[in-house]
């Protein structure tokens, strides 16, 4: 099992979506940004040290909103939801292959990775 945890990062109404690159694993899936929690971190460190990693963005996490497992069958994780809000810095893609801000109403219209549709579930009961 491998704890990851993700950012719901939202900005004047939207919410940041990044797609995964044909490299990464799940590629061209779209997700939350995050990753891998590391040994001696909290997971609002992992996911601030995450985030500007990926994008290079600072953001601040404010509310865990969800933690649940998926089983991908040759690799199970505990995926952590923290709403977060955008604090500073121009977005560079350094691992993603895209990125938008899109509507909660319109995340349906991308092609997710399946342990986060749980989060998207979540989310509907608290925008
Ligand atoms: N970051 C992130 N990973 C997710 C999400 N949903 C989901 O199933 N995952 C899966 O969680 C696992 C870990 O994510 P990651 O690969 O981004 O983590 P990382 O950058 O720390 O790992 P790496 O250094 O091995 O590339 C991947 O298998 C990824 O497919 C999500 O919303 N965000």
């Amino acid at each position: 099992m491998i704890y990851v945890v993700c950012a719901v990062i939202y900005r004047e109404g939207k919410i940041l979506i990044a797609q995964r690159s044909e490299k990464m694993k799940l590629p061209l899936k779209w997700e939350f940004p995050g990753g891998k929690l590391k040994k001696g971190e909290n997971e609002e460190q992992a996911i601030t040290r995450e985030i500007k990693e990926e994008l290079n963005i600072e953001i601040l996490p404010f509310q865990r909103i969800s933690s649940h497992t998926h089983d991908y069958g040759s690799l199970k994780i505990n995926l952590i939801a923290y709403l977060c809000e955008y604090i500073s810095g121009e977005i560079k893609l350094l691992e993603h292959l895209d990125f938008e801000f899109v509507y909660f109403e319109d995340l349906k219209g991308y092609d997710f990775a399946e342990a986060d549709i749980p989060v998207i579930e979540k989310l509907k009961t608290l925008l």
